[in-house]
């Protein structure tokens, strides 16, 4: 993407952001990106280099089973792949601008790979932890094959408190779209999935 491009999708994913606590992006990663690390991520789900994911944080975490039935891996920031540095290129150039125009002291972020094998699902949820209030922002990039149907299911399901009631966002997990939201606030769930689903969640911490 262009320059001047770049800054007004994320000027609309920012103003999303902030006058709805949440924003969904399609295209943040082209077919062909979620190609390459749609295959990194098989080759180390493969590779049985994947845990069962826990609850809590990646120093503090206990499993449970019963809540969330995802495989995770964490990205080591430090020992990327080639894969991994195009995926942090744009994820870091993103945060940055964040920064820069939002003033939000994001300091630092935590990813890891996710896959929810088929009749996986993960309750609902909100992802901060009484030790560990940290996280901001939650952002996750979905690498699912370009035919994902509606009849596969696992759809993201964000609640947003309305007065009185409240308002339930369905998100379908396409390849390359990116869903970003208030970490704190907004409570979600991952819908009961009928076909492995893919993708990156991160969290933006601050201080
Ligand atoms: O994959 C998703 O759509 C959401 C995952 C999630 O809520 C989490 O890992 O905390
Ligand atoms: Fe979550």
């Amino acid at each position: 993407m262009a320059e001047d491009a770049l800054i007004k999708y994320y000027e609309s994913i920012i103003n999303n952001l902030i006058e709805n606590k949440f924003a969904i992006a399609d295209g943040f990663f082209s077919g062909e990106e979620v190609n390459l690390l749609r295959n990194n991520l098989m080759q180390k789900y493969e590779a049985d280099i994947f845990k069962k994911s826990a609850i809590g944080n990646k120093d503090d975490a206990i499993i449970v089973t019963g809540i969330r039935g995802d495989f995770i891996l964490w990205l080591d920031e430090q020992h990327l792949d080639a894969v991994e540095q195009i995926y942090f290129n744009k994820v870091n150039n993103f945060i940055a601008y964040l920064n820069r125009t939002c003033f939000l002291g994001l300091v630092d972020g935590e990813f890891h790979y996710a896959l929810y094998p088929n009749n996986t699902f993960y309750k609902r949820h909100l992802d901060v932890f009484q030790k560990d209030s940290r996280r901001m922002l939650s952002v996750i990039f979905y690498l699912n094959d370009d035919d994902w149907q509606t009849a596969d299911g696992g759809e993201l399901v964000i609640y947003l408190p309305k007065p009185e009631t409240e308002e339930a966002v369905v998100v379908h997990p396409l390849g390359g779209r990116m869903v970003i939201f208030n970490s704190r606030e907004l409570e979600h769930e991952v819908k009961f999935v009928h076909r492995p689903r893919k993708s990156i969640t991160g969290w933006l911490r601050t201080r």
